[in-house]
């Protein structure tokens, strides 16, 4: 006879097998103000206006700003997770629409300072949050630190923020050219931001690929146009999401219009065999 305690053990071992996978995005550019936190909560909380449970990482940890965007207080940090204080769990802030940010630390050296060890225990310590996630996006610090590719390479998806200035093609480049040959990364999602027209943004992303198919083997896809919006700075302003103070706006739809894509995208099936956040999900 089959014991209660077996049946209870196979109908949990079912649940972990369909459990949700957490879909992790990783939000970078290689240069600084190309609008990276902007597009990062944004469309987290387009995600959680859809139905999905959404945590954002402020991984710009020598400057965070997630907060001060949405004006949120916050009491503990990732340095309080770092020093064995307090658990990812604890530290969690709620924004709009219930998603869930993980406070870096501001202008802390220390945490710019972080070594390969500690990133990887902070990827690890992901792995043992019991809040639920569905999407996770990391907001990357401006540059091509260590941080920025660690935490790059151990997302599913890297979404590469530009805007239409020739530094910011130039960083964007060297930082696919860096991740493709150091940590082969060889996927990237576009998202072409403060642009006047649809054209401008189609532009940009050729501009880009110019130099890509010319010299890397890598795979670039245009995912967003985001148009250069008025209110997106009064939204900034009021400490508010764009999409949240001014939904009908143009740049709020095109953040709306990147989530649906997000949401279409296959959750992540196996592991990738490097260092990936929520790798327990795909070992189990
Ligand atoms: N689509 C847009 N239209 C108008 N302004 C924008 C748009 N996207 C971002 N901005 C503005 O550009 C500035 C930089 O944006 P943001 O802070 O999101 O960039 P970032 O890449 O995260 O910067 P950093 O690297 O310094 O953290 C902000 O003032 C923001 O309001």
């Amino acid at each position: 006879m089959i014991s209660d305690n077996t049946l209870d053990q196979a109908s949990g071992l079912r649940n972990m097998s369909i459990a949700k996978k957490t879909k992790v995005v990783a939000v970078t550019g290689g240069k600084g103000g190309v609008g990276k936190t902007s597009v990062s909560l944004n469309t987290a909380i387009a995600l959680a206006q859809s139905g999905q449970n959404v945590l954002v990482l402020d991984a710009d940890l020598g400057l965070a700003n997630c907060d001060v965007m949405l004006g949120l207080r916050v009491h503990k940090n990732l340095s309080h997770v770092l020093s064995g204080e307090a658990e990812l769990d604890d530290i969690l802030v709620e924004g709009p629409h219930g998603i869930k940010i993980v406070p870096a630390t501001s202008g802390s050296i220390d945490m710019v300072e972080l070594s390969p060890a500690q990133h990887a225990g902070l990827i690890r310590a992901f792995s043992e949050m019991k809040t639920p996630v569905d999407v996770f996006i990391v907001d990357t610090a401006a540059g091509i630190s260590d941080m920025v590719l660690s935490f790059s390479r151990a997302s599913h998806e890297v979404l590469v923020v530009v805007c239409d200035e020739p530094t910011s093609i130039t960083d964007a480049y060297a930082l696919i050219k860096v991740l493709n040959r150091d940590h082969g990364v060889s996927k990237f999602k576009v998202v072409a931001n403060m642009v006047r027209t649809i054209k401008e943004g189609q532009d940009l992303f050729k501009k880009l690929t110019l130099v890509t198919d010319r010299f890397l083997e890598v795979n670039l896809e245009l995912t967003a146009i985001i148009p250069f919006d008025d209110n997106l700075r009064k939204a900034v302003r009021r400490q508010r999401a764009i999409v949240d103070a001014f939904p009908r706006s143009p740049s709020a739809v095109a953040f709306k219009t990147l989530a649906a894509k997000i949401n279409k995208w296959p959750a992540p099936s196996h592991a990738s065999g490097n260092l990936e956040f929520f790798l327990e999900q795909l070992v189990n």
